[in-house]
């Protein structure tokens, strides 16, 4: 058995733009024709570096080269290594003379330059140590037939450092979605900036670590998009130590709303985090009438079944809310108060299904944060949860405008986004997080930031942030992905947020 070191707990530290395909067409129109040396030759040696960086000398690099510009970066990167006095062949079986342009010319100067192009991975007579995947980037244009399909399989098995260019072949740049064969690299190199596919659904498992080159091209004078990927500077602004001349009412009331019989727990879990990442006072109001008055184990959080009536100011509504006539009048009372709300789990499968609740929704003053998982938010979009899948960003940019609200798309690689358009993706969290209560706790902590006074816009992005981290670091910590329960995470999340609110 391979000892598995634990990984030291970093956070993602800086945010960054996420430009989707038209995007990035967009710049290389501009900039192709313009760049000396050519971008073609930056992104060669960027990965022939890359290689070096992570291959002892004389191990073998095998690079695949597809029949496009993708396939072009490959044979720069092998006709720098071989300059370099490293050993790289390629394997690139198809017709030649229809390879285009700066493709062709750099498959030319390989060969010029004593390359080996083999037919296929049964010509190699030793193991590589390195596997470079320059089969396809951001052209894929269609699913992955024969030869590339097997070599795609063949690749991803080896044992050696895989490192995907641009994007890893088979993977849908935009929606990080695989409809067949897709390498899996340790890591990928991509270029001219940063791609949403890398980061959400098939992504994060088939990218590895992402690397960002933009070959000497200042993509800010381009049109960047809307697309963040989330870093902790995002939020240096409001990650402050508190102030000493404070009292529970600088923090805030947050009021629960769920608990229907025997679904309480959903609602205590949410009040808890509340309570945990720094809400000054939560209630619950349960809608099941036995619910004890208190919590023997978290005695602090208020519990009735009446909403107060005054003092209130943020609400969270759903955990445990059920499909009653009850949970319903509730959603009709508060959907339309002018404090801050966040809605989740019942309340939004209740929200689907109820154009009264959704126009009142559309009304509110402050738009809401709403937390739908895929199958949620299919409901919402009156779809189905494939097609929620086959574009996550869109199918959150819809349900934002749709409900006019902030929405988080829980999943791999959670998407947020803003009912002005712009979203982002949130780059932490494992699979230890697929188990019961999480989406409890993600509703909790959320309202304790809204309680807080963050701007709405910015808690729907930390909230996902924060508690991905926190479960991050429980696996670092040897405690998961397996087994990480929604509870550890409240604490995890607490021990985060003040690390973070000191060193701000
Ligand atoms: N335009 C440029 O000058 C630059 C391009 N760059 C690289 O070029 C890539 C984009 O190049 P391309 O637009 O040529 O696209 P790709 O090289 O990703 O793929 C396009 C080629 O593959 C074929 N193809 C698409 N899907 C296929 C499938 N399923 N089965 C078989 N053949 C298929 C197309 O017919 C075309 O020949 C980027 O991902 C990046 O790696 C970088 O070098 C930066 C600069
Ligand atoms: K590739």
């Amino acid at each position: 058995m391979p000892f598995a070191p634990f990984s030291p707990f970093i956070a993602p530290l800086s945010s960054r733009p996420l430009l989707r395909l038209k995007e990035i067409r967009a710049i290389e129109a501009v900039e192709v024709p313009l760049a000396d040396p050519p971008l073609m030759e930056r992104a060669g040696a960027a990965i022939a570096r890359s290689v070096i960086a992570h291959v002892p000398p004389g191990g073998l690099v095998c690079i695949l080269c597809g029949p496009g510009n993708n396939g072009g970066d490959g044979f720069v990167a092998a006709r720098r290594l071989l300059a370099l006095g490293r050993r790289a062949v390629v394997i690139g079986c198809f017709d030649a003379t229809r390879m285009e342009g700066e493709a062709a010319a750099a498959r030319a100067a390989f060969l010029s330059a004593g390359g080996t192009v083999l037919p296929g991975p049964e010509a190699l007579d030793e193991r590589p140590a390195a596997i470079v995947d320059a089969l396809f980037g951001i052209g894929l244009a269609r699913p992955i037939g024969e030869p590339y399909a097997s070599w795609i399989e063949w690749g991803s098995r080896q044992t050696a450092f895989k490192l995907a260019v641009d994007v890893p072949s088979g993977l849908d740049a935009d929606t990080g979605r695989c409809t067949g064969p897709c390498f899996e690299a340790n890591a990928t190199l991509t270029f001219l900036a940063d791609k949403p596919g890398l980061h959400t659904l098939d992504g994060p498992d088939r990218a590895g670590v992402v690397m960002v080159d933009a070959l000497g091209v200042d993509a800010s004078r381009h049109d960047l998009g809307r697309g963040r990927l989330l870093g902790l500077d995002a939020f240096a602004g409001h990650l402050r130590p508190r102030r000493k001349n404070t009292h529970k009412g600088s923090f805030g009331h947050v009021l629960v709303v769920g608990g229907a019989p025997r679904m309480s727990g959903a609602a205590f879990l949410a009040g808890h985090a509340a309570l945990a990442t720094g809400a000054g006072k939560v209630t619950l109001c349960a809608l099941d009438p036995n619910i004890l008055s208190f919590s023997p184990v978290h005695p602090e959080l208020m519990v009735g079944n009446a909403i107060p009536e005054r003092g209130v100011d943020v609400l969270v509504v759903g955990p445990g809310l059920g499909a009653s006539a009850e949970a319903r009048a509730q959603l009709a009372r508060l959907l339309p108060s002018s404090l801050p709300l966040v809605l989740d789990a019942d309340g939004l499968n209740r929200l689907a299904v109820d154009a009264e609740l959704q126009e009142s929704l559309r009304s509110r003053s402050i738009p809401a944060i709403l937390t739908p998982h895929p199958m949620e938010a299919a409901r919402l979009l009156g779809t189905e949860v494939a097609a929620v899948q086959r574009d996550r960003i869109a199918a959150a940019q819809e349900l934002a405008q749709r409900y006019r609200a902030h929405v988080v798309l829980k999943g791999c690689g959670s998407v947020v986004a803003d009912p002005d358009g712009a979203w982002a993706i949130n780059p932490t969290g494992n699979p230890g997080m697929a188990s019961a209560g999480m989406g409890d706790v993600l509703s909790g902590l959320l309202g304790a930031l809204l309680a807080q006074g963050w701007p709405v816009p910015l808690a729907a992005r930390f909230g996902p942030f924060l508690h991905g981290a926190a479960a991050d670091r429980l696996v670092a910590e040897g405690i998961g992905p397996i087994g990480i329960t929604a509870s550890e995470t409240v604490s995890a999340a607490r021990r985060l947020l003040n690390e973070w609110s000191v060193r701000a």
